[in-house]
């Protein structure tokens, strides 16, 4: 038996009225044929702009919404046909939704919640009062959530989404409107979970930092289609994001500028006299090109280092999927990372106002980008889901 979650040709088709109550229905395609691998032990991000369908797959992984045509198997279970085996083996915090109950306390919310899951008795009375503990609502845990603020209530939400220690957490927006401590400890207890616990984890999140902190691996889904997968540092690198290494020689010679030319580096002089040196890598080369200037028995004045941004790879992705771009080729640097990317041929005007990310972790390396055309999907209606 496969222990991950497993989605193939997922597509989900809503029913909308686009004028008028009179007009016909036709159907908006959410999400379009996406193939995922969730595995356990790992935290996988899912990333793409607003309306990029991520909330919609997220929902259907949770067994919140049919599918209209594809599957989802969760550890070999139907999420459809097995829903309720399903639900045991997963949870879901949603940042921004309301999951909890507001008539009741929170530490009833959590009993409640707990009890749906099955969780025995003296498990559920510990687990609630970690969970309390954890999200700092010990001291509100007999006060009724409807007087909870909008940050307490969500810290709860974050409760209630592990109560069951589910083998598999979807996090959409987990940590959307919470103080930064708090976010922190979430992100704590995902890694942890993930590490030590063996549960894999599906994230969305527009923090991108969180995004990098925490996945191993990100898809970059756009107008519910595959646009490339691949870890941060690969996606970043297939869209030439690069970190910028400046680095300032006080007292440049031959040497030091062969070593600086031996890394591809580019040279400017400056006014006292010194020499900037400019470095574009997908790698940390920081530490190997000060290392070597040094050698050559340069002094350093001074070292900037401009990290790349995953921001900026997911846009890049984003604008070539939308405009149906086709590019072959190598990306430059190492190849122990992969990265695929698939363009679909559907153009849609969407703007890139938000994006969303989810991804891996700081493997420092390119990869291979391979980007194909899929043909136009003409296919009509499927059924419409709930
Ligand atoms: N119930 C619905 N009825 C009709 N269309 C819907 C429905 N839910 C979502 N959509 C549409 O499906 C598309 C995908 O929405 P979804 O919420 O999954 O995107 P998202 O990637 O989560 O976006 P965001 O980053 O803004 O949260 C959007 O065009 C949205 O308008």
């Amino acid at each position: 038996m496969t222990t991950a979650i497993e989605v193939r040709g997922l597509r989900k088709d809503f029913p909308v009225r686009d004028k008028g109550l009179f007009a016909p229905r036709t159907l908006k395609r959410a999400v379009d044929g996406l193939d995922l691998d969730i595995p356990r032990g790992r935290v996988t991000g899912l990333l793409g702009l607003n309306g990029a369908g991520k909330t919609t797959t997220i929902k259907i992984l949770a067994t919140l919404l049919r599918p209209s045509a594809g599957t989802v198997r969760v550890d070999g279970l139907d999420a459809v046909g097995d829903a309720r085996a399903v639900r045991r083996r997963i949870n879901l915090i949603a940042g921004g939704e309301r999951m909890v109950y507001t008539r009741m306390t929170g530490r009833e919310n959590l009993w409640y919640f707990g009890q749906l899951y099955d969780v025995p008795k003296a498990e559920l009375r510990r687990r609630t009062g970690e969970l309390l503990d954890l999200v700092g609502l010990s001291d509100a845990a007999d006060t009724m959530v409807e007087r909870y603020s909008r940050g307490m209530t969500q810290r709860l939400a974050i409760a209630r989404g592990l109560i069951n220690r589910p083998d598999y957490l979807l996090l959409d927006e987990p940590t959307l409107g919470l103080d930064a401590p708090i976010a922190r400890d979430l992100r704590r207890v995902v890694a942890d979970l993930a590490a030590h616990d063996g549960t894999g984890v599906l994230l969305t999140s527009h923090y991108l930092a969180e995004v990098e902190e925490l996945c191993g691996h990100v898809y970059v889904i756009s107008a519910g289609r595959h646009l490339a997968q691949g870890s941060p540092a690969a996606l970043k690198a297939a869209t030439g994001s690069h970190r910028t290494v400046r680095l300032t020689v006080t007292d440049p010679t031959e040497r030091t500028r062969a070593a600086a030319d031996a890394f591809g580096a580019t040279r400017e002089n400056l006014p006292d006299g010194g020499e900037l040196i400019t470095l574009r890598h997908p790698d940390d080369m920081a530490g190997p090109l000060t290392a070597a200037v040094v050698e050559a028995g340069g002094s350093i004045g001074g070292l900037e280092i401009a990290e790349a941004s995953l921001e900026d790879a997911i846009l890049t992705l984003a604008e070539r999927g939308e405009a149906g771009l086709t590019t072959h080729g190598p990306a430059r640097g190492g190849s122990a990372d992969t990265t695929s990317a698939t363009t679909g041929s559907r153009t849609e005007a969407r703007s890139p106002d938000r994006t969303t990310a989810g991804t891996a972790g700081t493997e420092g390396t390119a990869g291979t980008v391979q980007t194909v055309v899929d043909a136009a999907d003409t296919a009509g209606a499927h059924g419409g889901g709930r």
